[in-house]
């Protein structure tokens, strides 16, 4: 099993030297925070969190279609590197990939909370591991029952995506809604208010790399702005957007809107946090299983 403090006798700065490598990438490169961030969650998602999407190979998971414009490997490269010289064979890559997953939320002023470790390195990674990640252009239905494979409710969902409340996506992945939706082109559920600025940003046909935040007005803080424009058709994601029209995941939206939330909860923030290490726990590999890798881009 994991627990909060694996590495305290055995690479007892083991959490800060993750922790100071996050902030140097994320003092050079301010994307960095919203980068490690996902990358945790692509590789929870895909054979547990294992280090998986770190390796190399021509055949190997981080190719997939799923993972597309997935980075950070450098970064955990960097601490797994720092970790090698004061305690070998120690720290595995899918506990920094989870560390560094929580060090950026913090840096991005979102909760702070204990990462529980422990996690081996699988020595398994294959492209076609990732054939179900989720996708923007799936239903809530859908998302919803990828969640549930992975033991996370409709709860989870609506506060993982949240993370979403830092962070960019690529033109690439908002063609499906802005140009190609079933019967008028446009996404529905994006406010008439919001569709103008949204084109503009991402033109037909324009350049696919191009970037915007996808928590519009709130890019680089972790806050709750992104479910209020979730619920004000204000997302910028698909499925971010289709949270707010299931009646299962909408009552969670808004049952972090109210009024009376910082007084009566319940808090998004401490959620938020709930659900990230829950998804940190999924299909670990623990005492026997895995290993620890020498680095972390290759099986040992
Ligand atoms: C239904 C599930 C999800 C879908 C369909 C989805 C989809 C996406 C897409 C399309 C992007 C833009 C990627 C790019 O252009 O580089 C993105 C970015 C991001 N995702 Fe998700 N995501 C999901 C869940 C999550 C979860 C669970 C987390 C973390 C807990 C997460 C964290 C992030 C972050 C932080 C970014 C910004 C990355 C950057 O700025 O480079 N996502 N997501
Ligand atoms: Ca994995
Ligand atoms: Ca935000």
């Amino acid at each position: 099993d994991l627990s909060v403090g694996f590495y305290s006798r055995t690479c007892p700065n083991a959490e800060t030297i993750v922790a100071s490598v996050v902030r140097d990438a994320v003092a050079a490169e301010q994307r960095m925070a919203a980068i490690l961030l996902r990358l945790h969650f692509h590789d929870c998602f895909v054979q547990g969190c294992d280090g998986s999407i770190l390796i190399d190979d021509p055949n190997a998971e981080k190719h997939a279609f799923g993972h597309q414009g997935v980075q950070g490997y450098a970064e955990i490269e960097k601490a797994k590197a720092q970790l090698e010289a004061i305690c070998p064979g120690v720290v595995s890559c899918a506990d920094i990939v989870a560390m560094a997953a929580r060090d950026s939320v913090a840096l991005s002023n979102g909760p702070v909370y204990q990462v529980p470790t422990g996690r081996r390195d699988g020595r398994l990674s294959n492209v076609s591991f990732a054939d179900d990640m989720p996708d923007v252009s799936e239903s809530v239905q859908q998302l919803k029952a990828k969640f549930l494979q992975k033991g996370l409710s409709a709860k989870d969902l609506v506060l993982l995506n949240a993370a979403h409340t830092i962070g960019t996506t690529a033109c690439f992945f908002m063609t499906h809604r802005l140009y190609n939706f079933p019967n008028f082109g446009t996404d529905p559920t994006i406010n008439t208010a919001f569709l103008p600025e949204l084109k503009a940003n991402c033109p037909q046909n324009g350049d696919v790399d191009v970037r915007l935040g996808m928590d519009h007005g709130s890019e680089r803080t972790f806050d709750d702005m992104i479910l209020r424009n979730i619920k004000n058709g204000f997302a910028v994601l698909e499925s971010d957007s289709q949270l707010y029209t299931d009646p299962e995941t909408k009552s969670v939206i808004d049952s972090y809107l109210g009024i009376l939330n910082f007084l009566l909860g319940p808090s998004f923030a401490k959620d938020f946090a709930d659900s990230m290490v829950k998804m940190g726990k999924i299909g670990v590999k623990t005492g026997p299983q895995g290993e620890i890798r020498r680095v972390c881009n290759a099986i040992n």
